[in-house]
């Protein structure tokens, strides 16, 4: 029951977070033995400094501000919440996982497995010497040399840095640094309301034991999402506490013996010190082309940016990559999906072309904001004529009996006869499944009428999307005349409004 690891490896996978681990497990269904090299944690920023992490602390503090309510008819007494007893359950939760992808390397190991295919983990830091070779670099200062006929880049990014802040980890961190720390800090100023930010600050303002400063050059928060998504996300932050500053660069933090000075510079000209006990960046992640030996593929290491990828996932010749290190939006789902693409290409087995639309995305907020196709933001750049039809859930029986009416469900459509579902933006409880049903139809092309031959269940969240379409053909039960703040028709086309353009910062 064992075989011999192979002198040269079918594939050989740099990085092992979503995308490098996807690829490894189908190349091993294609019978291929595999090297995976992982220099830090199985996981990468799928597990351990990003989506699981960051997930089971929003789900801790969602919980804890839901115990905190005082809105149903039982009091929590005696409450309280310790950071060094969180960071223990979000490493236990990290942990359950990696030792889950750990046990499955291990299972298909050459020393156990006796084929078709194997795999084989190297703990450390891949280097390209040649199209055919990498340098296997370990903490501990030896090195190993593995030869592969394919390789697969899935080394993601990294957090981008200011130039000129120090980024000790300790008062100063990223998002690979949250768990350095040892207690709630009183205040925390949070750099970028992008997703990792707002996720971050609703984490930290459920927790109620932080002052939250949430900091964009932007004029809002989420700035690519439509107005209103921005809006409400923003109204939830600051109705959970947080302080929202927009249109103000960070220029410099200094550190005190035991505060930090941070100095905003505002577009109209004025500046403004915040102090705080902790600061957090959180403005995009970036990707380092120098340390992969990419020179040694003549693959161009002066420019910065993402990995140039073909339509399969292919930097050049036997070299492919996948994941954050390609790709924008930078995503779980859409890492894997690539890696298992590449790995399907290199190795010619049958397949459909990649297929970016239609991703159903969830942003951690409180409630949690679902997002799938296009915007209208995005609908209007691209002159797409559309109807939209806004539903709130104060109208949505379930989200009434779950005393959880804080969210909407907003459906996109093209202005024509089909009415063929463009986007949908959603918000409240489960969005996560709600989006997925609509996400469904979309990728079929299907229109509003072929989405409501199927009958919702009640009470359910889903109840929102039927009456939502309903809406649109006018015969909701409930009438958008009735309730103009909560249910609402709007149309656009290019002959109403031909420059609606928005302008984002430039850095
Ligand atoms: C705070 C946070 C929260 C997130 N939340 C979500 C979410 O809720 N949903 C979602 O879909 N996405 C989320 N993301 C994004 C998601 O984590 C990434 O899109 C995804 O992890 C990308 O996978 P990847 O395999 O391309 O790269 P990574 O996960 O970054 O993995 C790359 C791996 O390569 C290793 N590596 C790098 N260089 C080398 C080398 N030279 N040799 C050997 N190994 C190397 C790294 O150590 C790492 O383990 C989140 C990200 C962050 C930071
Ligand atoms: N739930 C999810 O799906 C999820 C969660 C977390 C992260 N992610 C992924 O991780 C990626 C990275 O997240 P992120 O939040 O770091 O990046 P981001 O691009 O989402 O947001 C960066 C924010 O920083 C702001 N910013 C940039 N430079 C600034 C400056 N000098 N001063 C002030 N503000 C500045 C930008 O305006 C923007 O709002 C996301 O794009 C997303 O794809 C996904």
């Amino acid at each position: 029951m064992a075989q011999k690891a192979p002198d040269i490896y079918d594939l050989c996978v740099i990085g092992c977070g979503p995308a490098g681990f996807a690829a490894a497990m189908r190349a091993l269904d294609f019978g291929k033995h595999v090297c995976i090299v992982e220099g830090a944690e199985l996981g990468g920023a799928g597990v351990m400094w990003g989506a699981l992490a960051s997930k089971t602390m929003w789900e801790i503090a969602k919980d804890y501000a839901i115990a905190n309510m005082q809105d149903r008819g039982y009091r929590a007494s005696g409450m309280s919440v310790d950071y060094c007893a969180v960071r223990r359950t979000i490493l236990q939760a990290a942990k359950e996982k990696q030792y889950q992808m750990l046990s499955q390397i291990e299972t298909y190991s050459p020393e156990r497995w006796d084929g078709p295919g194997s795999l084989t983990l190297k703990n450390g830091w891949g280097r390209f010497l040649s199209n055919n070779e990498v340098e296997v670099s370990a903490a501990d200062g030896t090195s190993e040399r593995v030869k592969a006929h394919f390789f697969l880049i899935a080394t993601g990014t990294r957090p981008r840095s200011f130039p000129n802040i120090l980024l000790d980890q300790q008062r100063v961190f990223n998002s690979d640094g949250i768990l350095n720390l040892q207690c709630f800090p009183g205040r925390l100023v949070i750099i970028g309301a992008g997703i990792i930010g707002c996720e971050y600050a609703t984490i930290f303002s459920n927790f109620g034991q932080t002052i939250v400063y949430l900091v964009d050059h932007a004029k809002r928060v989420i700035p690519y999402e439509d107005e209103d998504v921005s809006a409400f996300v923003q109204d939830n932050l600051v109705r959970s506490g947080v302080k929202v500053i927009h249109s103000a660069k960070l220029r410099n933090i200094r550190p005190n013996a035991d505060i930090l000075q941070v100095v905003l510079d505002f577009q109209d000209g004025h500046s403004e010190v915040i102090e705080a006990d902790a600061a957090f960046i959180s403005i995009g992640r970036t990707f380092d082309r120098t340390g992969l030996g990419l020179e040694n593929l003549g693959i161009d290491t002066s420019q910065a940016g993402i990995l140039v990828t073909d339509e399969n996932c292919r930097v050049k010749d036997n070299i492919y990559a996948a994941g954050d290190i390609t790709h924008h939006p930078a995503l779980v789902n859409i890492a894997e999906m690539e890696g298992r693409y590449a790995v399907k290409h290199m190795f010619g087995k049958k397949r459909w072309p990649l297929n970016y639309q239609n991703m159903s995305t969830v942003m951690f907020f409180y409630p949690a904001v679902a997002a799938v196709g296009l915007s209208e933001k995005a609908c209007r750049r691209q002159k797409i004529p559309h109807r939209v039809a806004y539903y709130s859930n104060a109208l949505c029986s379930r989200a009434i009996a779950m005393r959880s009416t804080h969210g909407f469900v907003k459906i996109i459509v093209s202005d024509d006869e089909q009415q063929r579902i463009l986007g949908m933006r959603a918000a409240g409880p489960q969005v996560s499944s709600t989006i997925m049903s609509i996400a469904h139809f979309m990728d079929q092309g299907k229109g509003v009428l072929d989405v409501l031959q199927s009958i919702y269940p009640h009470p359910t969240i889903t109840e929102a999307i039927e009456e939502c379409l309903r809406m649109l053909l006018g015969k909701s039960v409930f009438k958008p005349h009735a309730f103009p703040e909560h249910l609402q028709i709007r149309s656009w086309s290019p002959d109403i409004d031909p420059n609606d353009e928005e302008e984002l910062p430039v850095e």
